[in-house]
C-alpha cells in the first residue's frame, strides 16, 4: 500500500523512497494528504483545482503513486463534498459551517478515504489527526478523532441511509449525488426540455446524469488533422476514440508524455467538443459562388481548444480563420495552442490570425464578412461538471442573470458577421435551457434573415458511430451519461441567401 494510504506495501513493486521521515508523516500527516489538503484550502480560496493541483504536486515531488493519490483524494473529496458534509454534520453532531475551514478540509478528505478509496479506518483516522493538528493546532485533534471514528462505524451505504432523506427529490438526489440542489433542478428541466426525458422519466434520467459527474471524465485525444495522424495517439498507448474520426482515448498516465501533444499537434479534448468544431466545418454554405476564399471565425476562441480543430480543417479545406477572443492572457494561449498551425498556414499561403477584442463588435466593424461563424458562448459549464470538480459549489444560479444578455449579444453579433448563405454555430458546454434554446429562440424571435437547421443532422454526419439521442432537434444535446461526452450543446443557423 502506498506511503499516501498511511503503510508500506512491498507487493506493488519498488518504489521512490520517501523524502519525508516516518515520524514527520505521523506528525504533520502524509505528504500526498498535505498537498491534496493545501489545494482544497486554495480551491476554497478561489482557485481552480485543475491549475492547482499540478503546481501543489511538482512543489510537493510526490512520486508517481502518491501523485495518483493526492489527485484522487483532492477531486473525489471535492466532487463529493456535499454527501460528506451531510455524513460529518452527523457525525460531529454540528452544522460544518460551525468547524474551522481548514479542520473541515481534512474531514472531507479523511470521509472520502475511508468512504471511498478502501484505506484503512485506522490509518484515515491517525493520518487525519495528525494533518488536524498541523493545520489547526492540537485542540483540533480530539474532535477530529472522534468525528473520524464515527464516519467509521457506518458503510458508505449506511450512511446513505442516515443522511439521504427520502424527500423531496430534489434534496434526495442533491445530497446522494452531491450537487447543489439548483443544479439537480435546471438538469432535470434541461433533461425533458432537450427532449430526452419525460416527466415520467426524468427522475431516474438525472440521477444518472449526476452519477457520471462523479466518474472522472476519460482523457480525450485530438490528432488535429493535417498535423497529426490517430495512428501516432495509437502507438503511445492511446485506444480508439468512439465519436470523432479524429479521436483516442487514454486511459492512464500524462498525455504531455506523447510528442505530438507536447509540439501542439494533438491535445486532450473531449470528443463532443470535436465533433462541435467539425461540424461547422462540415455545414453546408451556399451563395459565395464567386470561388473566393472562405472565411471562418472563431468569435470565443480562448483557450483555443475548439480553434485548433477548426484552424486544422480550414487548412484541409482552403478557408481563412480568425481566432478572437476577448482576454489578452486566453488570446495567448490560443496563439499557444494554433502555433504548428501557424506555421503550416504560412507555408501554405493561407490567413490565419488570432485577435483580442470583444467578438460582439464584429457584427458592425464586419458585417457580412464570414462564411462560418462559432460562437463557442462563455457559459455556466455545467455540461463539463466532471471535469471541474469545485465548479458546482462555486456556480450560482445569478451567474445566469448575467451571462444572459452577453450569450445573445455575441450571436447577434456572428449573425451580423455572417453573409448571406453562410453558417453559425452556437455551443455552450451546458444543457441549461437559459444559456442554449432560450438564447436560440429569443434571438430568432427578433429576425427573419436566419434559419435553424439541422444540428443533429450535421453531428451524425461528422461522427464515426451511429450517434443518437440528441434531443428534439433542430439543435443537439450530447450528455456524459448518454454519450460519454461533456455536456455539449449546438444549435447551426443559415443567414438566409
Ligand atoms: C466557452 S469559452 C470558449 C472555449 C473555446 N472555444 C475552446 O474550445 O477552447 C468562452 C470564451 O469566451 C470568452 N469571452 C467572454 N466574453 C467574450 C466577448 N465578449 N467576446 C469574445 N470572447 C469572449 C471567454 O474569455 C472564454 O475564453
Amino acid at each position: 500500500m502506498s506511503d499516501a494510504r498511511g503503510g508500506g506495501d512491498r507487493r506493488r513493486g519498488p518504489r521512490q523512497k520517501s523524502r519525508t521521515a516516518p515520524a514527520e508523516r505521523s506528525r504533520r500527516g502524509s505528504p500526498a494528504r498535505r498537498t491534496a489538503h493545501a489545494v482544497l484550502q486554495a480551491v476554497g480560496e478561489g482557485a481552480y483545482a485543475n491549475l492547482e493541483l499540478p503546481k501543489a504536486l511538482r512543489r510537493a515531488r510526490l512520486d508517481d503513486r502518491d501523485a495518483a493519490f493526492a489527485t484522487e483524494l483532492t477531486y473525489g473529496t471535492l466532487r463529493m463534498q456535499g454527501f460528506y458534509d451531510a455524513v460529518i454534520t452527523e457525525a460531529a453532531g454540528r452544522a460544518t459551517s460551525r468547524l474551522d475551514g481548514g479542520v473541515l478540509d481534512v474531514l472531507r478528505m479523511g470521509a472520502h478515504q475511508v468512504l471511498a478509496m478502501r484505506v484503512p479506518d485506522h490509518a484515515a483516522a491517525d493520518q487525519a489527526v495528525a494533518l488536524a493538528r498541523s493545520v489547526a493546532g492540537p485542540g483540533a485533534a480530539g474532535l477530529v478523532n472522534a468525528v473520524m471514528r464515527r464516519i467509521s462505524e457506518s458503510s458508505v451505504a449506511e450512511w446513505r441511509e442516515r443522511v439521504v432523506p427520502v424527500e423531496p427529490l430534489a434534496e434526495r438526489l442533491s445530497i446522494e449525488h452531491s450537487h447543489p440542489v439548483w443544479i439537480v433542478k435546471a438538469l432535470r428541466q434541461a433533461l425533458i426540455g432537450h427532449g430526452v426525458a419525460t416527466s415520467e422519466t426524468a427522475d431516474n434520467a438525472v440521477a444518472e446524469l449526476l452519477a457520471a459527474h462523479n466518474v472522472p471524465a476519460p482523457v480525450s485525444l485530438v490528432a488535429r488533422p493535417g498535423l497529426a495522424e490517430v495512428d501516432e495517439l495509437l502507438g503511445a498507448g492511446a485506444h480508439v476514440g468512439r465519436w470523432s474520426p479524429f479521436a483516442a482515448e487514454l486511459d492512464g498516465g500524462d498525455p504531455g508524455a506523447i510528442a505530438a501533444v507536447r509540439d501542439g499537434r494533438a491535445a486532450v479534448q473531449d470528443e463532443g467538443s470535436q465533433l462541435l468544431a467539425l461540424a461547422l466545418a462540415a455545414a453546408p454554405v451556399s451563395g459565395r459562388g464567386d470561388g473566393a476564399t472562405e472565411q471562418w471565425l472563431d468569435l470565443c476562441a480562448g483557450p483555443g481548444g475548439k480553434a485548433g480543430l477548426l484552424a486544422a480543417e480550414a487548412l484541409a479545406q482552403g478557408a481563412d480563420l480568425v481566432a478572437n477572443e476577448i482576454s489578452d492572457h486566453r488570446a495567448e494561449l490560443v496563439r499557444q495552442t494554433l502555433r504548428p498551425a501557424l506555421t503550416a498556414a504560412q507555408t501554405a499561403g493561407r490567413h490565419l490570425e488570432v485577435r483580442t477584442g470583444d467578438g460582439r463588435e464584429f457584427g458592425v466593424d464586419e458585417p457580412e464578412r464570414y462564411d462560418r461563424v462559432l460562437v463557442d458562448a462563455p457559459c455556466t459549464g455545467l455540461g463539463a461538471l466532471r471535469r471541474r470538480p469545485e465548479a458546482r459549489w462555486r456556480r450560482q444560479p445569478s451567474d445566469l442573470v448575467g451571462l444572459g444578455p452577453l450569450q445573445r449579444g455575441l450571436l447577434v453579433a456572428a449573425i451580423e458577421a455572417t453573409r448571406p448563405g453562410g453558417v453559425v454555430a452556437y455551443a455552450t458546454c451546458s444543457p441549461h435551457l437559459s444559456e442554449t434554446t432560450f438564447v436560440v429562440r429569443d434571438v430568432l424571435k427578433k429576425r427573419d434573415d436566419v434559419e435553424q437547421i439541422e444540428a443533429r443532422d450535421l453531428l451524425a454526419h461528422v461522427a464515426t458511430g451511429g450517434l443518437t439521442d440528441l434531443g428534439d432537434g433542430p439543435h443537439a444535446q450530447m450528455w456524459p451519461h448518454i454519450h460519454g461526452t461533456d455536456g455539449m450543446f449546438l444549435a447551426v443557423l443559415r443567414k438566409r441567401a
